[in-house]
């Protein structure tokens, strides 16, 4: 049994595949620690996970096109390496893997040059900055997708995305998230740093939907289009209960603007395994964890992709899980005359039953056992 080092930081993307390939090498007898950015969202992560973690420097490296780096950030990337080199060399892991994102990059530069074997994991259809900068070096590249733009095919295993294929059992969940059994519950959540955007038009669209009360009516009309929201059979009354999860840092913005609505939830950042397991419906961005832990606890999804992400990749996840009937696309710039009616039509317990269908469909159940796999073929 081995010492399995996982390099990762930066986003929940990167980290919680992270998670659940650890908790998959632990289960297999392994001993493994996170190594990420000292004061990173990784080190607050494998607290909260009870992992072991290992925090060094890390710098920002600018992307292509985008100018120059930023001398400081450099710095701080080599002081990175070195850090981690030397805590590397003492520890002497069996292999360090690399989840992409600027605070994988020293500790997979680190083992490189050390002569220990790396093994990398791309979430995305796209080959990373990071991931471009360590390739060469690893001895394997997990992907999710079945083809990664800028990977050679022949160096590509598919695993699938790992993540926590966990459910809670629903009364420890919705105890644990303060919500009530019986109404219909939209989860929100724009990604793992939360999204402005969301936070701005969902509260509005929503109350706009729901009046005070948070009520569906039954026969529920938007631009002009009648919906059947036949609940029977699912949980009775037209009511609905949301939970938010807005970012740390906008949290105290949008509890402001929800606090007269008694059905509505903001939390800076939420226990997803909890609120998956819960979610009826939810409202999110188009990160690829987003979209797989969907896929795994069969909840159907309205998909605002963020606009700026690179190559637009977001857009082109949404549409993916949109084209399995997982889903709904709704761009951003159509969110002000779309996003309500999205609402009423996905809530409808027909739509709602096959999308669920769909979405257990498309999970890739497994993906952290094969990525594990991947990793003990490969280790010292
Ligand atoms: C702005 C940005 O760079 N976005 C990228 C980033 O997104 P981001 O980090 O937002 O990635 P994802 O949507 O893939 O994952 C978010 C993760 O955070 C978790 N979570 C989120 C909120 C919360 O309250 N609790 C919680 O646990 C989710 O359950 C999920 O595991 O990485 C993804 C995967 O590389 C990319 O596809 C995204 O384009």
């Amino acid at each position: 049994m081995s010492l399995v080092v996982m390099a990762t930081g930066g986003t929940g993307g990167h980290i919680y595949p992270a998670v659940a390939t650890a908790r998959e090498l632990m289960a297999r007898g392994h001993e493994t620690l996170l190594l990420g950015q000292r004061g990173g969202m990784e080190e607050r992560v494998a607290a909260e996970q009870g992992l072991a973690f290992h925090g060094v420097d890390a710098g920002k490296l600018a992307r292509s096109g985008q100018g120059r780096p930023d001398p400081r950030e450099l710095l701080r990337a080599g002081q990175g390496v070195a850090q981690a080199r030397s805590f590397l060399a003492r520890t002497r892991p069996g292999a360090v893997v690399g989840y992409g994102g600027f605070a994988s990059l020293p500790g997979v530069l680190a083992a490189q040059s050390l002569g220990l074997p790396t093994v990398l994991h791309e979430q995305n259809a796209r080959l990373g900055l990071t991931q471009r900068l360590a390739v060469r070096g690893a001895r394997a590249v997990g992907t999710a997708y079945e083809r990664v733009i800028g990977l050679d095919p022949k160096r590509a295993s598919l695993v699938g995305m790992p993540v926590r294929e966990t459910r809670m059992p629903r009364a420890e969940a919705l105890e644990r998230l303060g919500l009530q059994d019986g109404p219909l519950t939209i989860f929100v959540m724009g990604g793992s740093q939360g999204s402005l955007f969301l936070n701005n038009a969902v509260p509005d669209t929503l109350r706009h939907l729901l009046g005070g009360e948070g009520l569906l009516a039954p026969q529920a009309s938007a631009g002009g289009l009648n919906v059947d929201l036949d609940f029977t059979g699912s949980r009775a009354g037209g009511g609905v209960q949301v939970l938010h999860s807005t970012g740390p840092r906008w949290l105290a913005d949008v509890a402001r603007g929800v606090k007269d609505l008694e059905w509505y939830e903001a939390v800076g950042f939420v226990d997803a395994v909890a609120a998956w397991s819960v979610a009826d419906l939810a409202i999110t961005r188009a990160g690829t964890s987003t979209l797989a832990e969907a896929a795994f606890h069969g909840v159907p999804l309205i998909m605002v992709p963020l606009p700026e992400s690179a190559e637009n990749h977001q857009f082109h996840n949404a549409v993916a899980v949109q084209q399995a009937g997982a889903g709904r696309v709704v761009e951003q710039k159509d969110v002000p005359g779309t996003l309500g009616q999205a609402v009423l039509e996905c809530a409808a317990a027909g739509p709602r039953a096959s999308m669920r269908e769909a979405a257990l469909g498309r999970s890739q159940v497994g993906a952290a056992g094969r990525f594990a796999d991947l990793i003990e073929r490969h280790l010292r």
